[in-house]
């Protein structure tokens, strides 16, 4: 049993991750590893990732660096509020929305986080108090489609309202990005983050502060929560949660890389879609890497043998975890941020990767744009069709006689490796079809494999990377639709439904092109079509798993 808690995280231990613990830690203590990181060595993860690493360091010593924006952020929120704004929007894709989705739903606080192009979704926040919304576009590249997309049509919106622009849009991005240079330009408030930060690592800079300062919530008091653990985490000692979480994460053997984020009663509400991005960006690349499997609460089936089972506990637990290979994290939302960032750091040491490029999403970017150019989103024949639903099968000739739904589901899951893992991908509306989500139970309690569920385009700056760069061993699940109403984009020649099939489409080849196989589902008819697909869920037999 490993059991450390300092200020305000505790890690616990136990059976493969405590071995993984005790046969990693005292070198990292010896190495200095901790030090060295907080010091921003950027040698820590071999030369090939030093270009990258030396330019992506600053997140450690955010819990100082970022308090200058604390007054900035309130003073635009006075101001908001004296104009009576009080619904914020974020147009933001991962590491620029995850951290204040979680952020604020930890402190009760309301944020509309728009961070799709489905055009059913952006059209209802675009329709939700836009006389009463302040909307913070934020982009670290500022090239991001998505987010351009939904500044255009909020732009236009605005403008269509008689509302001036530049009145309700904030803008949070690099200094020097093309989107900075435009917005300034164009009379935008513009906020700066730190360059030297990476997406996935950027909760505690302005990517993660000013939308969660400007819908209410105390950065100040996240700041101090991180400050209160930096010490404990720069410590070359055993006690370091960092050393022991990054060990127990990076270091079983065999690796167990499905990495189950279960929610044990944290009060860090959705912490697990969070670490879902920045573990999978990663850390999934050169062909290994962690796959985190987020699950609500308590896991479906049994531990699996390539499972590692990490439970997130509420703040103050003295629960030890217990299991052959389980881990146990509690600590204040701000000292869990700066905790697992430093602990990917660790692991992505052990797994020897670089932690902070992500190699593989620009060869989607660049799928996508090539269909959106062509205009040939999608357009690639069927197999057949089934009812509502046009099925296509893409990497490899694995579809066999399906002539159905449900044999094309069952002659996907046939496809599964012996350490396996099916992902669903939804291209759909995440509020209005939130239910499709709970698939993702029954579908692993059929075929005993961990099973993720990810919202398209969402999940393409998440668990993505791992998809194309991890450990080839996935089956893919994609569905998609038509729009109740498709959504131009000002300026652009294509619609977002366009746009959106064009990701769908792209990444469906890109992962087909690594040899996994892709079954793509798209729904003719939404309700219809969403019938069937829970339909075929339910009639799957665990005897269609390969293994
Ligand atoms: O903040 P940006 O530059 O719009 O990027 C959004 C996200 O897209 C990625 O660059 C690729 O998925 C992430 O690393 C990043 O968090």
């Amino acid at each position: 049993m490993n059991d450390t808690s300092s200020s305000s995280v505790a890690v616990t231990a136990s059976g493969a991750a405590a071995d993984a613990i005790d046969a990693h830690l005292s070198a990292l203590v010896e190495q200095k590893f901790a030090s060295r990181l907080f010091d921003q060595d950027h040698t820590l993860w071999g030369p090939a990732a030093e270009e990258e690493s030396a330019k992506r360091l600053s997140w450690v010593s955010l819990a100082r660096s970022s308090r200058p924006l604390v007054g900035e952020i309130a003073a635009i929120r006075d101001e908001m509020t004296s104009r009576g704004l009080d619904h914020v929007v974020l147009c933001g894709m991962g590491g620029s929305s995850l951290a204040p989705e979680v952020i604020c739903a930890t402190a009760g606080v309301p944020l509309t986080v728009l961070d799709s192009s489905q055009p059913d979704m952006v059209r209802a926040a675009i329709d939700d108090r836009l006389d009463k919304t302040i909307v913070v576009v934020s982009s670290k590249s500022g090239s991001t489609v998505e987010t351009d997309s939904q500044r255009r049509i909020y732009e236009q919106a605005f403008k269509d309202a008689g509302i001036d622009p530049t009145e309700r849009i904030v803008v949070v991005t690099d200094p020097g990005s093309p989107l900075d240079g435009e917005a300034r330009q164009a009379g935008y408030r513009v906020v700066n983050a730190d360059p030297q930060v990476g997406g996935r690592y950027s909760a505690l800079t302005a990517f993660g502060l000013v939308p969660s300062g400007l819908a209410g919530v105390d950065v100040e008091a996240l700041l101090d929560q991180a400050e209160a653990v930096t010490d404990v985490l720069a410590a070359d000692d055993d006690a370091n949660p960092a050393l022991r979480l990054g060990a127990a994460l990076g270091g079983t053997s065999p690796l167990r890389n499905k990495v189950l984020l279960i929610d044990a009663g944290t009060a860090n509400v959705g912490f697990g879609d969070w670490a879902e991005q920045l573990i999978a960006e990663s850390t999934g690349k050169d062909g290994t890497g962690l796959l985190p499997v987020v699950v609500g609460s308590s896991p479906a089936g049994e531990l699996l043998d390539d499972e590692l089972w990490v439970s997130l506990l509420p703040d103050d637990s003295e629960d030890a975890v217990a299991g052959d290979a389980a881990v146990g994290v509690s600590g204040s939302l701000g000292a869990q941020l700066l905790l697992w960032e430093a602990a990917t750091a660790v692991a992505g040491r052990l797994l020897g990767i670089n932690p902070f490029d992500q190699p593989d999403v620009e060869s989607a970017k660049k799928a996508a744009r090539a269909l959106l150019d062509g205009g040939a989103a999608g357009a690639d024949a069927p197999a057949f069709t089934d009812g509502a639903v046009e099925v296509r099968a893409l990497g490899g000739d694995w579809l066999g006689g399906a002539k159905t739904v449900d044999e094309a589901l069952a002659a996907l899951v046939g496809q599964l490796p012996e350490h396996g893992y099916l992902a669903v991908m939804a291209y759909l509306d995440r509020i209005a079809d939130a239910a499709l989500a709970d698939v993702r139970v029954s579908l692993g309690k059929t075929i005993n494999r961990p099973v993720t569920f990810g919202w398209g385009p969402r999940f393409l700056h998440s668990t993505g990377q791992y998809h194309k760069g991890g450990a080839p061993e996935g089956v893919y699940l994609q569905i998609t639709t038509t729009a109740h109403e498709d959504l131009a984009v000002p300026g652009r020649e294509f619609t977002l439904g366009d746009f959106i099939a064009a990701q769908a489409g792209g990444d469906a080849q890109v992962i087909a092109e690594h040899g996994r196989p892709v079954l793509r589902l798209h729904l003719t008819d939404h309700d219809d079509g969403l019938t069937q697909v829970m339909q075929a869920v339910g009639d799957l037999k665990s005897e269609d798993t390969a293994s």
